[in-house]
C-alpha cells in the first residue's frame, strides 16, 4: 500500500500492479452490505455468472513483450454480489458541468433508469446549473417519466456551468439534502472538483459514493479509450468539411477552411480529416507549423492549388495558438474554469492566407470559413455514443451501490473500469518514458514525464504525432509535417531501440492550467 492512504495499490506476482479505487469502508467500517436486487431481476438472473468477480482487474497494457512488466490494471466495472446501499436508503444526486458535449442527457437518462430498474431506488435528483447549482438553485427530481425520451435531445436537461465550485458549500449541500450518491458527470476540471468534493466527504466521515462520468468533446481524458460524444462530433464535423469541399471544388482556387474543437488535443479534427478523405491540410495543437517560407503552409497551399485547383483545412481551435499569441499579442484571459480563452485561429489563419495570396502573390483565391464548434456540440448524441453512455451510467450505478467511490468510469482496452480520481499509474507507467510535448516548428523535443502524486485529472490525453495515427493522417492528406527532417533524424538516433507498440496510447502530458 502507498504512504497516501487514500492511494490504494497492490501488487502482485509478475510486476502486477492493481490501483484500486476507495471503498466506503476504507473510513467508515462495519458498513451493512445486502444481496444484490438485481439477482432476483427477471431481465438479468438469466445471465450467467451476471455479477462480475471481486477480483476481476483489467490491464491497462495489452500489448506485452516476454520480459515486460505486467503493468497496471484497474478494478472492473459491474454489479456485484453485494450492495452497501438498501434501495430506500439510497439518495442520488447528478450534476453536469462545463462545456455541452453530445450524450449528456442520454448519461443522466441511463443514470435515472438504471437506479431506478435495477436497484429499485426512488429518489433522484438533478442539480440545477453545474457545482453552484448545489448551493444557489433548486433541485430537479429526476424519474423515468421525466427523463424517459431527453437521449433524443442535445445539450443537458439540468443546465451547466463553469465555475463556482466552493467545496465546503457544496458538502453541505449534499450534507443538508441527505445525498449518498453523487454522480458527477464533466470532463476534467469537473473530475478535479468530483476529487475534491469526494475529499471533502471523507473527511466529514459521510456515508456518500462520490462517482464521475468523464465527459469531453474533445477526447482528452487519459486512460481511457475514449469520450462518450466523441463518435457524434467527428461525424457531425463531416457535413461542415463537406460543405466547405463542395464550395471549394466549384470555384477557382477555392480554399476551404473548417475549424473544429479541440483545445490542446487534436483528436476530433485528426479523426474528422481521417474519416472525410477531402481534406488536403490538418492543424493541430501538437504539431506546430509556420506559414511563411520553405515546408510551410503557404508553400503547401500554392502546390496544392496548382494541382487541384482546390483544397480544404481542417484545423483545432488549439492549433497554432503560439503563431497568434505572436502576431495578435494576446492577452491571458481565462474562462470562470480558469480554463484560458483562445484566439479564433480560424479567422485568424483565413486572413493571413487571403492576405498573402491576394496581396504578396497577387493571385485570386476563393476562402471561405466555417465554423461549426458549436452546432457540433449541440447535437444529440449517434446511436453508437448511445449504447456507449448507458454503459458508462450503469457501471457509474453499479459501482457506487457497491460501495466504491472517489473514481470514474471509463472503457480501458475495452473493458468498463473504476478509475481512482488519485491516480498513480500514469507516474509509472509514464516513468522515464519520453513523450512528445508542445515542440515548436522545427524544435522536437521528448520530455519526461515528471513523478508527482497525479491524479486522472492532472494529465491530458493528446495525438501523439510520432505514432501511427498521425502518420497515416500525414501520408492520407499528403501535407508536410512541419517537422524539420534533421531534427527528427536527431530524435530517431537519441532513441536506443526503434520505437515499440507499447508506447501506443501513452498520448499523455501534463494540464495546461
Ligand atoms: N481544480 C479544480 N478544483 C475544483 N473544481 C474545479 C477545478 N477545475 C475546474 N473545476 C470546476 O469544474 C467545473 C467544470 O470545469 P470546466 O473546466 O469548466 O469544464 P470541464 O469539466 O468540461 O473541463 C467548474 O464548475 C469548475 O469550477
Ligand atoms: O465556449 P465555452 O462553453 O467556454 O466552450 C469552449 C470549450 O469547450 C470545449 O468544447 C470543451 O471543453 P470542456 O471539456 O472543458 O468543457 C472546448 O473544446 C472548447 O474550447
Ligand atoms: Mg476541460
Amino acid at each position: 500500500m502507498a504512504e497516501d492512504s487514500q492511494i490504494k495499490i497492490v501488487n502482485g506476482a509478475a510486476g502486477y500492479v492493481l490501483e484500486d479505487v476507495p471503498h466506503l469502508t476504507d473510513y467508515i467500517p462495519d458498513l451493512a452490505t445486502y444481496p444484490n436486487p438485481l439477482q432476483d431481476n427477471p431481465a438479468y438472473s438469466v445471465v450467467k455468472q451476471y455479477f462480475v468477480n471481486v477480483d476481476d482487474t483489467v490491464a491497462e497494457k495489452i500489448v506485452v513483450h516476454k520480459n515486460s512488466p505486467r503493468g497496471i490494471h484497474f478494478r472492473r466495472a459491474g454489479p456485484r454480489q453485494k450492495v452497501y446501499f438498501e434501495s430506500g436508503e439510497v439518495h442520488a444526486c447528478i450534476v453536469t458541468c462545463g462545456g455541452l458535449c453530445p450524450g449528456l442527457n442520454t448519461v443522466i437518462r441511463e443514470i435515472v433508469c438504471g437506479l431506478y430498474n435495477m436497484y429499485g431506488v426512488n429518489k433522484v435528483l438533478g442539480i440545477d446549473g453545474g457545482y453552484k447549482g448545489f448551493y444557489a438553485k433548486n433541485t430537479i427530481t429526476l424519474t423515468p417519466k421525466v427523463v424517459d425520451d431527453i437521449h433524443k435531445r442535445g445539450g443537458t436537461i439540468l443546465g451547466t456551468s463553469r465555475g463556482g465550485h466552493e467545496t465546503s458549500k457544496i458538502v453541505d449541500s449534499i450534507q443538508d439534502r441527505g445525498i449518498n450518491q453523487v454522480y458527477v458527470i464533466g470532463g476534467d476540471g469537473t473530475q478535479k472538483g468530483a476529487a475534491v468534493i469526494y475529499e471533502e466527504i471523507r473527511r466529514r466521515g459521510l456515508k456518500v459514493a462520490v462517482a464521475g462520468i468523464p465527459k469531453t468533446i474533445d477526447n482528452d481524458i487519459p486512460v481511457i479509450d475514449k469520450s462518450f460524444g466523441f463518435d457524434t462530433a467527428v461525424e457531425e464535423a463531416q457535413r461542415a468539411i463537406n460543405a466547405a469541399h463542395v464550395e471549394a471544388e466549384s470555384i477557382e482556387n477555392g480554399i476551404g477552411v473548417v475549424k473544429l474543437m479541440g483545445r490542446y488535443s487534436g483528436f476530433i479534427a485528426m479523426y474528422a480529416t481521417l474519416a472525410s478523405r477531402d481534406v488536403d491540410c490538418c492543424l493541430i495543437p501538437e504539431s506546430p507549423f509556420f506559414l511563411e517560407g520553405k515546408g510551410g503552409l503557404f508553400e503547401f497551399i500554392k502546390n496544392r492549388l496548382k494541382e487541384n485547383g482546390h483544397m480544404v483545412i481542417v484545423l483545432a481551435e488549439g492549433a497554432g495558438q503560439d503563431l497568434l499569441a505572436k502576431s495578435l499579442q494576446s492577452m491571458n484571459q481565462q474562462d470562470a474554469s480558469g480554463n484560458k480563452l483562445l484566439q479564433d485561429v480560424g479567422l485568424w489563419i483565413s486572413q493571413k492566407i487571403k492576405d498573402h495570396f491576394t496581396r504578396e502573390r497577387k493571385m485570386v483565391i476563393n476562402l471561405k470559413y466555417i465554423d461549426p464548434t458549436y452546432m457540433i456540440r449541440a447535437v444529440p448524441s449517434i446511436a453508437s455514443d448511445n449504447v456507449y453512455c448507458t454503459l458508462l451510467a450503469h457501471s457509474a450505478v453499479h459501482g457506487a451501490m457497491a460501495g466504491y467511490t472517489g473514481f470514474t468510469v471509463g472503457p480501458v482496452n475495452g473493458r468498463h473500469s473504476y478509475i481512482p480520481f488519485k491516480l498513480r499509474a500514469l507516474i509509472t507507467s509514464l516513468m522515464g518514458r519520453l513523450l512528445v510535448g508542445s515542440p515548436r516548428a522545427g524544435d522536437f523535443i521528448g520530455q519526461t514525464c515528471p513523478v508527482n502524486d497525479l491524479r486522472i485529472t492532472e494529465k491530458q490525453k493528446q495525438v501523439v504525432i510520432t505514432d501511427r495515427m498521425w502518420a497515416r493522417l500525414l501520408s492520407s492528406t499528403d501535407q508536410p509535417s512541419f517537422i524539420c527532417p534533421r531534427v527528427v533524424a536527431e530524435s530517431r538516433k537519441n532513441h536506443d531501440e526503434p520505437p515499440t507498440q507499447l508506447l501506443d496510447g501513452d498520448s499523455c502530458k501534463e494540464t495546461h492550467e
